[in-house]
C-alpha cells in the first residue's frame, strides 16, 4: 500500500510547545480523520504537511516527494480546504478563479462549475457576504477543480450545520469512489469520522499517539465499568486510565482479554467511542 505523506521523524518547537518525533503515514485511497485535543499539534502537523511551516527537524514526503525539489509538483497535486476565509474578502469567486485557476495544469473549468451549481454559490457576490458554510463550500470547489489527488483539510466541519455537514461528508465519500484519492483531515466530531474515516491518527501533546484503522482502534480498545472495590494495584494494571465515581469506575483498556481474566463476569466491557479513547488517552499511554 503506497503512502501519499510520510512524516520520518518529525519535530517543530515553538516557545511553549513542541511537535515531537512524528512518524507518521497517510495511505493512498483512504479517508484518514486526525483528532487530538485542542493545542495537541494537528494544525501545526497540518501546516507543516502543506509547507506552510518547515520541521526543525526530520523528513517530510509527499508522493514520495520533497518539499525542497518539488514543491509546485507536489501542491498540484493538493486540495486544501481550512477553516477560514482562504481569499481575499473583497472578490467574488469569478475573481477567484481567474486568479486561481491558472496556477495548476489540471484545473477544470467544467468540475468549477458543475460545484459551484452543486453547492449553489453566487459567482458575482463578494466572499466576505459568505455564511460559513457557503465559504466552506466556496474553498472546496476551488480544491476539487484541479483533479487533487491528496484533499487536506484543517477542521472542515467545524461551525457548520448538521445538514450541510452531513452532505458534505456524503460528498467526501463520493470523491473517494475513484480508488485513487485521498482525503486526510483535522476535526474535533468524532461521529464524523464513524461515518466515513478508514484510519484514525490521533495527537496528544505534540505526540502522535496512533494511527491506525478504525477496525483495529475497535478491535484494541474497550471500555470497562464496575464496582469500585474491584480495583487495586493489581487489577488496575489492566486499564490504561481510570475514571473513579461514586456510583463505580469506568476504565480504558487494550487488552480485554487480560480483564476477562483478572474481573469475569463482574465488570461490564463495552464498545469505546474515539470521544472515550481521547478522553481516557489525555495523559498518554501508559498503564496504570
Ligand atoms: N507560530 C506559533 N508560534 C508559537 N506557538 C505556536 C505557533 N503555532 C502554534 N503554536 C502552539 O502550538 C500548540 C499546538 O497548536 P495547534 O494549532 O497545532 O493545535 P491543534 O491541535 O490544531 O488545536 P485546535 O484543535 O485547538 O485547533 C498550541 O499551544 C499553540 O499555541
Amino acid at each position: 500500500m503506497e503512502n501519499v505523506v510520510e512524516f520520518t521523524n518529525v519535530t517543530k518547537r515553538f516557545k511553549d510547545f513542541t511537535v515531537k518525533n512524528i512518524d507518521l503515514q497517510v495511505k493512498q485511497g483512504f479517508v484518514t480523520g486526525f483528532i487530538g485535543a485542542n493545542g495537541a499539534g494537528k494544525s501545526t502537523s497540518i501546516k507543516m504537511m502543506m509547507n506552510l511551516l518547515r520541521p526543525d527537524v526530520g523528513e517530510i514526503k509527499l508522493f514520495g516527494l520533497d518539499y525542497k525539489k518539488h514543491e509546485k509538483a507536489i501542491k498540484e497535486r493538493i486540495g486544501f480546504v481550512y477553516d477560514g476565509n482562504v481569499f481575499f474578502e473583497g472578490l467574488n469567486m469569478k475573481d477567484i478563479k481567474r486568479i486561481v485557476a491558472p496556477a495548476y495544469k489540471h484545473w477544470d473549468d467544467k468540475v468549477f462549475y458543475q460545484y459551484i451549481e452543486k453547492f449553489e454559490l453566487p459567482l458575482n457576490k463578494a466572499i466576505k457576504t459568505f455564511s460559513k458554510g457557503m465559504q466552506m463550500k466556496a474553498s472546496l470547489a476551488i480544491a476539487l477543480s484541479h483533479h487533487a489527488e491528496l484533499i487536506i483539510m484543517d477542521e472542515p466541519t467545524a461551525g457548520l450545520d448538521p445538514i450541510f455537514r452531513r452532505e458534505l461528508l456524503d460528498l467526501l465519500q463520493e470523491l473517494m469512489v475513484d480508488g485513487n484519492r485521498t482525503i486526510f483531515f483535522s476535526t474535533h466530531i468524532t461521529t464524523d469520522l464513524d461515518r466515513i474515516a478508514d484510519y484514525i491518527a490521533f495527537m496528544q501533546s505534540g505526540e502522535l499517539v496512533f494511527n491506525q484503522s478504525i477496525h483495529d482502534v475497535a478491535e484494541n480498545y474497550a471500555i470497562v465499568k464496575g464496582r469500585l472495590d474491584l480495583l487495586d494495584r493489581d487489577t488496575e494494571k489492566a486499564f490504561i486510565h481510570v475514571h473513579r465515581a461514586t456510583t463505580g469506575f469506568e476504565a480504558l483498556t487494550d487488552n480485554t482479554k487480560a480483564v476477562s481474566n483478572i474481573f469475569g463476569d463482574s465488570v461490564a466491557i463495552d464498545h469505546a467511542s474515539l470521544e472515550d479513547i481521547m478522553y481516557h488517552l489525555k495523559g498518554g499511554i501508559h498503564h496504570v
